[in-house]
């Protein structure tokens, strides 16, 4: 498989604390990479190194084989941070006008594009109104909307389906499976299992390691485990939906 970021025996320390430790990984291109582990064990923390938003202590970043310089890196990537950052008095239309101009979207192009995001998350009826009167489950799709707008090639999701119920969260993985159809590469942090399930890569991480990088299945068959879940409490952790 053809990789698209390759993290190279990269660690991350916050003052004395070591978030990261070696980490060597490649994300295949065009695929669902989940990133899987407990709180606190460093997932936003691989994100924002992978887009620049933090720099390693050692080791580095290569995207698309160069190494990672984060100004070029804008037009190509989408990213949907772990609380959502949207204007509350604003309607949906306002916020992702606003979005749209920041990021250069040219006006004839800007309505059609605003209402194909919104459909894409299943929002277009609520395109007027107030986000202040969107729930929870709707901001979350919304801030969705937003990172698509400028049609990016690679989409970093930090835990995109907090707070959304299951059926909801069943029609956003549908979503993100005709994103990849489309040729896109995803890169979602999850500790909810039948996420972790609907990768098509998992990378495991555990005390700022990644103990795995695979198929679910493959992962299952290694660790000889018949839920990833259990790869976690075999390998000494304590359980990942914590
Ligand atoms: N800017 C920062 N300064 C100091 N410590 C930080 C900073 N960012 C993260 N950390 C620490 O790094 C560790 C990993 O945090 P991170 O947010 O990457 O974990 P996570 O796996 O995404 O957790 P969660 O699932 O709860 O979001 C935590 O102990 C956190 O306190």
């Amino acid at each position: 498989m053809d990789s698209i970021i390759q993290l190279r025996d990269l660690s991350k320390s916050f003052g004395s604390q070591n978030v990261l430790q070696t980490i060597n990984l490649n994300i295949p291109k065009g695929q669902i990479y989940g990133l899987l582990g407990p709180s606190g064990s460093g997932k936003t923390t691989i994100i924002k190194l992978m887009i620049g938003l933090e720099t390693p202590s050692s080791g580095t970043v290569t995207f698309k084989g160069n190494k990672l310089k984060a100004g070029d890196l804008y037009p190509t990537i989408g990213y949907m941070a772990q609380s959502d950052a949207l204007y509350d008095e604003l309607t949906a239309k306002e916020n992702l006008s606003f979005m749209a101009s920041l990021y250069g979207l040219k006006k004839n192009e800007r309505k059609a594009q605003i209402e194909k995001v919104m459909n894409t998350v299943d929002l277009l009826e609520h395109l007027n109104k107030p986000v202040h009167q969107y729930s929870g489950g709707m901001k979350r799709r919304l801030s969705l909307a937003i990172a698509l707008l400028h049609d990016p090639e690679v989409l970093f999701l930090d835990e995109p389906t907090v707070g959304i119920d299951p059926v909801l969260r069943k029609e956003i993985w549908d979503s993100f499976h005709r994103l990849k159809e489309e040729g896109r590469t995803l890169i979602i942090t999850t500790h909810v299992m039948d996420e972790a399930e609907r990768c098509d890569v998992l990378g495991l991480l555990q005390h700022g390691e990644i103990i795995s990088s695979d198929t679910p299945a493959g992962i299952k068959e290694t660790y000889g485990v018949t839920s990833i879940e259990d790869v976690f409490l075999k390998n000494g952790g304590v359980s990942v939906e914590n």
